[in-house]
């Protein structure tokens, strides 16, 4: 399976300066991948970009040849860096865990996610406890690909490897495919079987 990004070009609405030029990005699921860069390369945005949640780019983003579906779910899933931004505040953490499936209590209890906590709302909740619902939403059994932004940033140390741990576990038992995004090189260069480095175009 290859999630595939070719000669992808972007700018904010909001800015004249391209973000991203003429990117080819390359994943498949054999490997653990990381995409690393400095900070403002543009790692987020492209991580977006290859999971269907920005449209407005120029290029292609296919799975396996095809473009990503629009209205159904979409195979390619993103851990967001800060998974307060896009919870809906107003839904019960089961609500949105649901909306896109419910994973067992054996599958809750290795995330550490207590039950009390699934009729909490999104603010009711740490970064960190958050983040592991993020997680979780994502390994849908129809999930093909998952991208994680910096995932564990908000998790403390030992927490950071158990969570990362059992995703990669999951990752590796459904044959999925996974990009991290991560700025601690000791933890990818662990963790990851390939790394690919995004260029700042507008660096110094
Ligand atoms: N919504 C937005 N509107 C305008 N500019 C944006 C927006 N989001 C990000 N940017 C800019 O785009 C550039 C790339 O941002 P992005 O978050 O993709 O970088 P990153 O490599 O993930 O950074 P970091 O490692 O610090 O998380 C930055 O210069 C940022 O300021």
């Amino acid at each position: 399976m290859e999630l595939k990004g070719s000669n992808i070009s972007f700018k904010y609405p909001s800015t004249k300066k391209y973000i991203l030029k003429d990117i080819d990005i390359c994943i498949d699921n054999t490997k653990i991948t990381a995409l690393v860069g400095d900070s403002g390369s543009g790692k987020s945005t492209l991580c977006k970009i290859l999971s269907g949640y920005t449209n407005n780019f120029e290029g292609a983003v296919t799975l396996d040849g095809k473009e990503l579906p629009k209205k159904e779910f979409c195979p390619v899933q993103l851990i967001f860096q800060h998974p307060e931004k896009v919870m809906n505040p107003k839904w019960k953490m089961n609500h949105i865990l649901e909306e896109s499936w419910m994973p067992d209590d054996n599958l809750l209890k290795e995330f550490g996610i207590q039950k009390t906590w699934l009729t909490r709302f999104p603010q009711e909740l740490s970064g960190g406890e958050l983040q592991r619902f993020s997680v979780l939403r994502a390994l849908n059994p129809k999930t093909q690909f998952i991208i994680a932004d910096e995932m564990t940033t908000m998790l403390d140390a030992i927490t950071q490897v158990q969570i990362l741990t059992s995703v990669i576990e999951i990752v590796k038992k459904r044959n999925m495919g996974m990009l991290i995004v991560s700025h601690d090189m000791p933890l990818v260069e662990t963790i990851c079987d390939e790394i690919i480095y995004l260029k700042d175009i507008n660096g110094i």
